[in-house]
């Protein structure tokens, strides 16, 4: 975080000039993974090298200043990006994440893997990805309006719902977006709903937003276990991060009859041998860092002596549900589920990856499993610009419909390829991100 020092707003060169050639560091940075996924799905598509190389790269990476008066009244200037990858399927779409380690680099690896996700969910959006680097738990409810409206403000020329629409990712939420939709609205002269998604439904969210992308993964735990002959009635799982994504994702997976032996926050995980009860248990945005108070109250729950201990535990499905690299080469041997569901965006390195296919642990990759998030948003945009709301009952079937069309083009490159879920979940996106390029001439 920068402390008193006037970043001026400005538009950066894109950040991609690193070496290839290098030998990457473990863990990776998101960027570096998102390029290595990509080269390595690639070779699977007859596909332009030209076109792999431009996507390599992002087409912009906005760089503003963010000053804070603080509650104190002393004055802090936070950095905030933009990364948009590539719209050549529609305006950039993705997440704005608040949170202490949020780096240019990152926003690009995430701003790419939201082009894919949009892809093969075939959406009509390309990737974006931003946040700013503050730690919102250190500010008050006013000093994070504060930071969203400005942060708003410099982005007004760079967004818009046919240029770029943000929404919520970690450490922001509906409030966080109904102010940033406020801020840019009130600049526009006009209320513009569809600047951002996952908005509260009361000013032109949908319904079924927040759920969503615990939802999508549910769902694909479901139909993977389906897949490998699992019986969702008793199949073990455990929940890394008990946010948005994994709280929606155990309740829903424990509702289904599964047995979430363990979920986890910063504070620790917790384990029960016969399953938690996931409703009992506050998530994040209900009460921050409740899983370490659940364990010390609750017969027949304990916490594990270490957090990051949950990635290990012998169980049928692994949902990796707080950040980005958490299962690398220092663990992934260590990985005893039969099946990971990527829930947060990069929890595998790429070698940890490559660990994981050779002893036969079937990674669901994050851009098909999380998808449920940004398709709930492109209800919420469709919405918008009808002018016409949803019920949650319409959300959720269309969700599931559009999950089962993605996991069935996914399938069907896993079979007819024998390849990994990732690298076919690559070749669909990939596949159809070359042909809007071809179909519009684009080039390069
Ligand atoms: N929200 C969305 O719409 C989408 C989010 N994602 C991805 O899902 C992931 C989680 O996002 P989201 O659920 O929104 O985030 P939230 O901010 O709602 O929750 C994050 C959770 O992860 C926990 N956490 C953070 N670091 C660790 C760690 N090292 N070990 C264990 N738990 C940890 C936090 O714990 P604590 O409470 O202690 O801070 C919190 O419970 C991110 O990768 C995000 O990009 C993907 C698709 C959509
Ligand atoms: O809903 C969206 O637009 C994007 C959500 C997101 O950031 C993600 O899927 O990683």
């Amino acid at each position: 975080m920068s402390t008193g020092t006037a970043d001026t707003a400005e538009e950066s060169a894109p950040a991609d000039d690193q070496s290839e050639q290098q030998e990457p560091r473990e863990p990776e940075t998101a960027l570096e993974t998102a390029r290595r996924q990509l080269e390595h799905a690639a070779v699977h598509l007859d596909v332009d090298p030209g076109v792999v190389e431009r996507l390599k790269h992002p087409t912009t990476v906005h760089r503003v200043a963010v000053p804070l008066e603080r509650d104190d009244g002393s004055v802090e200037v936070f950095t905030g990006y933009r990364a948009q990858h590539d719209d050549v399927r529609g305006p950039y779409k993705g997440g704005l994440r608040f949170h202490p380690h949020v780096s240019e680099e990152e926003c690009v690896g995430l701003s790419m893997w939201m082009t894919w996700k949009c892809a093969v969910m075939d959406l009509p959006f390309g990737g974006g990805k931003g946040g700013v680097i503050v730690d919102p738990k250190q500010l008050s409810e006013t000093e994070k309006e504060k930071l969203t409206r400005r942060f708003a403000e410099e982005l007004r020329k760079f967004v818009g719902p046919k240029k770029d629409i943000p929404a919520p990712d970690m450490g922001t939420d509906a409030q966080t977006m109904a102010w940033f939709m406020d801020a840019y609205s009130m600049q526009e002269g006009e209320t513009i709903p569809g600047v951002v998604t996952g908005k509260p439904p009361v000013v032109g969210g949908t319904e079924g937003r927040e759920e969503a992308p615990g939802r999508s993964v549910a769902l694909v735990v479901r139909e993977a276990a389906d897949y490998y002959d699992y019986d969702l009635d008793g199949l073990t799982v455990a929940v890394q991060g008990y946010g948005s994504v994994g709280a929606n994702a155990a309740r829903l997976l424990d509702d289904w009859g599964a047995d979430v032996v363990s979920v986890s926050d910063t504070g620790g995980a917790v384990y029960a041998e016969d399953g938690l009860d996931t409703h009992a248990i506050p998530s994040f945005s209900e009460e921050p860092n409740a899983v370490t108070g659940y364990a010390a109250d609750t017969d027949g729950a304990h916490l594990l002596d270490d957090g990051n201990d949950i990635l290990e535990l012998d169980v049928d499905v692994l949902i990796p549900a707080a950040v980005g690299n958490v299962i690398t080469v220092d663990n992934a041997d260590a990985v005893r589920a039969d099946i990971v569901v990527e829930g947060a965006n990069g929890p595998t390195t790429f070698a940890a990856d490559e660990i994981l296919a050779e002893r036969g642990v079937h990674v669901i990759p994050d851009i098909l499993a999380n998808a449920g998030g940004v398709t709930a948003s492109y209800f919420e945009w469709l919405q918008d610009i009808n002018r016409r709301t949803w019920t949650i009952e319409e959300v959720r079937s269309e969700l599931e419909a559009e999950m089962l069309k993605a996991w069935n083009a996914v399938r069907t490159e896993v079979e007819d390829k024998d390849i990994t879920w990732r690298d076919a979940a690559y070749v669909v996106a990939l596949g159809r991100i070359a042909e809007a390029k071809s179909v519009r001439g684009l080039w390069p």
